[in-house]
């Protein structure tokens, strides 16, 4: 047996040998899952099984990408590079090109994002003279969404008096009809966006039972990694294709499940047993990834959640260090807490960057890191936010490659209409689009013909939108002929948008033109890597199908490797890191405001909770901050229940007594950043006009870690005892002092007297500050 094999333990081995028959392996985190996936696919080669006939679905295209490459180092690369593999969008979305015709969609359909989606519901809206604070149209967006994950088409919701009376309940009773026209709309425009992907796919294998037959019989093997995470939508998919040969393997972790709130399915699991009776079920229960203390801390969290398959999840790796419990001043301190922590590590340990994982609950948290990491040079990465791909400049561009491959693309031609200005305004767009829903026609479609539609555009605008049309076809006709890079460079300069870029001489215009050459890089790239490749398809259409699917976690390019890693938890299912800081561990931020009203909301926090810590090898981090600024206001924090949740004995928990104190408001703040600064008069603060006073700092023993079942105590806590204090006079060379933002730091000198009273401070981890003492919230800090 080949030596791969040999990097199994025997369960492992186990469940990659029963090649036949549906199999789930339902264990813990880092038990092996994916590996044993990988390993299977490569032993299903090995025994001879054609590589065009196995279908693997995984979270991201990179998790798929580097399944491959393990894939490829075992079996070699030219088999492996056959292998269907990839999310399920981007799966499905290859079948649709082929097979979307039958649906009555261009095989060029372009795959609308979240904000173009978003765009047109906002537009339908407007039209329908909503009122926008009711019809949200992220609400509605959800709405929509949550219907087509669970197959419900506008039609049958025609048939759903229960919905309709959900809806109408949530003011919104018209729901049903923007549904019906989004779809429309949509569709006219030869546009699917990510959820249609799932649903057309499913109405394509029910409605035509030969397209059911012949991906039947191409995929033999199927595999699904994250199981836990897949909606209704995947899991029919999963079963019609699966229903012919039934060699199904599904590996996931109820522990694990944490996107119920975008219509993951958790009883997909349950059902997988109902529809296959005879599944053989493999446990794997070896964590491989993490220290003990990590493994067991993390299983002590779980244990709080009722609904749960019981698992045992045990290591024989080293015991490890405990996890650090650290409480910082203020949101600014704990960025400057964490950077100052990486950057020792990494200098004393040789860490390299990329050993580091920065994980938060929301992606607006990133900010005090990015700013931290900045003043310290520490290079750093952040997965979702706004991506590149989301930058203006480059939806702009790639709404003239969009039209150019699918002219009914409406979302694209709003955005390049009159980008840049030829003349073409809004009332002319609105003829345009008031037109094209009368005759139910794309906006392309009355462009094209502008002369026979009464749209009451004067002529030489017509004329405009006539050579704007000719321009976008004859960009069309060269796509046919040539090269991804050779069409985007084409267009970039004939279409006046690398010119009117490159007149905005400010920074950000001339970071604007640089990202658009770095996009055409990418596409140079692209052009050259498919015409390597036996089977490549260099074209522009192929690139954009290629683009549109990349998940956030997929936007690597290499010189992003060697840096610090920011994400939201959710991003970093599957993934490992050496090093892991879990920060904003506070009430109301983890478990966020939302969560805390149904027990089953909170268990899907914890298990949340449960991803994050899991994702640590060597060590973890639990940060939380004593205020924090938030929605605009400085608010106080308290520590979150989960850091309770956690046996003690794993924890070594660092919670500086720096007792309550004055907070001071945002132009006192501004005003002792910079020491020529405004009087402002003291006490009038942002919290209702109402004074907040220091708080006299408590006389605590040194720091150790609470009693058993003692709790950590809360801000609220802390701030119940004392009596108002001023800043003290008694500050001096070597006086250890505290300071809301710069957290801890040593007096190096003292300056000036009465209100030019300054003092130099050198903070622990924010470095060397000048305040003015009049404005400079400072205290003592207790002496340890
Ligand atoms: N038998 C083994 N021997 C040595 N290392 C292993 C073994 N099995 C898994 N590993 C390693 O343990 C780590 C975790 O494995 P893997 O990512 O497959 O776990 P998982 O169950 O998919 O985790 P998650 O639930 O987080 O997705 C990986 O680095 C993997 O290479
Ligand atoms: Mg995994």
């Amino acid at each position: 047996m080949s030596s791969y094999i040999d990097q199994l333990n025997d369960a492992q081995k186990q469940a990659v040998l029963a090649t036949e028959g549906p199999m789930m392996v339902i264990a813990g985190a880092g038990s092996g899952k994916t590996r044993v996936l990988t390993y299977r696919i490569a032993h299903l080669m090995e025994k001879g099984v054609d590589s065009f006939q196995i279908l693997s679905l995984t979270f991201t295209n990179k998790a798929a990408r580097e399944m491959k490459e393990r894939i490829a180092s075992i079996v070699g690369e030219s088999e492996a590079k056959n292998l269907w593999m990839g999310t399920f969008h981007s799966v499905f979305a290859r079948i649709l090109r082929i097979e979307g015709d039958k649906l009555g969609y261009p095989s060029n359909f372009t795959i609308y994002d979240s904000e173009d989606s978003l765009k047109v519901i906002s537009s339908l809206i407007k039209e329908n003279n909503l009122d926008k604070d009711i019809y949200k149209p992220k609400s509605v967006q959800g709405r929509i969404s949550s219907y087509k994950n669970n197959l419900i088409t506008p039609k049958a919701y025609q048939n759903r008096p229960d919905l309709q009376e959900n809806d109408a309940t949530a003011r919104m009773p018209m729901i049903g009809q923007l549904y019906t026209a989004y779809t429309e709309r949509c569709f006219r425009a030869g546009a699917m966006d990510f959820d249609d992907l799932l649903l057309k796919t499913n109405e394509l294998l029910h409605r035509f039972p030969d397209v059911l037959a012949k991906y039947q019989e191409r995929f033999k093997y199927i595999l699904v990694d994250e199981y836990q995470d897949t909606n209704h939508s995947q899991y029919l998919i999963v079963k019609a294709l699966a229903s012919r040969f039934e060699n199904v393997c599904v590996v996931g972790d109820d522990a694990q499940s944490i996107y119920a709130f975008r219509g993951a399915n958790i009883r997909n699991i349950l059902n997988f047993q109902k529809d296959y009776p005879d599944a053989k079920i493999f446990k794997l229960e070896q964590n491989y990834r993490s220290t003990q203390n990590i493994v067991e801390a993390a299983n002590s969290i779980i244990a709080k959640n009722r609904d749960q398959l019981e698992k045992n999840v045990w290591t024989s790796n080293d015991k490890g260090e405990q996890i650090v419990v650290h409480k910082a001043v203020s949101d600014s301190d704990e960025g400057n807490w964490v950077a100052s922590n990486i950057f020792e590590s990494h200098q004393n340990n040789h860490e390299p960057w990329s050993s580091f994982c920065i994980l938060y609950r929301t992606n607006s948290q990133s900010r005090a890191f990015e700013d931290a990491f900045r003043k310290r040079n520490i290079p750093y990465r952040i997965y979702g936010g706004l991506s590149f791909y989301q930058r203006k400049e480059i939806k702009d561009l790639m709404a003239y490659f969009r039209l150019a491959i699918n002219n009914s693309d409406e979302e694209a031609f709003r955005r390049v209409i009159n980008y840049p200005a030829r003349g073409i305004g809004q009332t002319t767009m609105d003829r345009l689009i008031n037109v094209a829903n009368s005759q139910e026609k794309s906006i392309w479609d009355i462009a094209e013909n502008i002369y026979l539609y009464p749209t009451g555009i004067n002529k030489p605008t017509q004329q405009r939108i006539l050579d704007f049309v000719e321009r976008i076809k004859s960009y069309g006709v060269l796509a046919q002929k040539h090269d991804a890079f050779d069409v985007a460079a084409h267009i970039a300069k004939t279409s006046g948008l690398i010119k009117a870029m490159s007149e905005d001489k400010t920074p950000e215009g001339v970071t604007r033109t640089e990202n658009i050459q770095e996009l055409l890089n990418g596409i140079k790239d692209f052009s050259e890597e498919q015409k390597q490749i036996e089977d490549g398809d260099a074209t522009l259409a192929y690139y954009l199908q290629d683009i549109a699917l990349l998940t956030d976690a997929d936007k690597d390019n290499p010189e992003d490797m060697n840096k610090v890693n920011l994400m939201t938890i959710h991003l970093a299912k599957g993934l490992e890191f050496p090093y892991v800081y879990i920060v904003g561990m506070e009430e109301n931020l983890f478990p966020s405001m939302m969560s805390m009203n149904t027990r089953s909301d909170l268990e899907e926090e914890r298990r949340l909770f449960y991803v994050a810590l899991t994702r640590a090898e060597k060590r973890a981090y639990l940060t939380y901050a004593h205020v924090r600024y938030r929605w605009g206001k400085l608010i106080d924090c308290e520590p979150s229940r989960f850091i309770e949740e956690i046996d003690e004995r794993f924890l070594d928990i660092r919670v500086p007594e720096f007792g309550g104190f004055y907070s001071p408001p945002d132009e006192v703040k501004a005003a002792f950043d910079s020491p020529q600064s405004r009087t402002v008069s003291r006490g009038n603060d942002s919290f209702g006009g109402k004074p907040r006073f220091m708080k006299k700092q408590q006389e605590q023993k040194p720091i150790v870690p609470p009693k058993k079942h003692q709790k950590l105590k809360t801000v609220s806590e802390m701030n119940d005892s004392g009596e108002a204090s001023n800043v003290p006079d008694d500050l001096e060379k070597g006086t250890r002092v505290i300071h809301d933002r710069f957290g801890l730091g040593t007096v190096k000198e003292i300056t000036g007297s009465g209100a030019d009273r300054k003092a130099i401070i050198f903070f622990d981890n924010a470095g060397e500050k000048r305040l003015l003492l009049k404005f400079a919230k400072l205290q003592k800090a207790r002496k340890s």
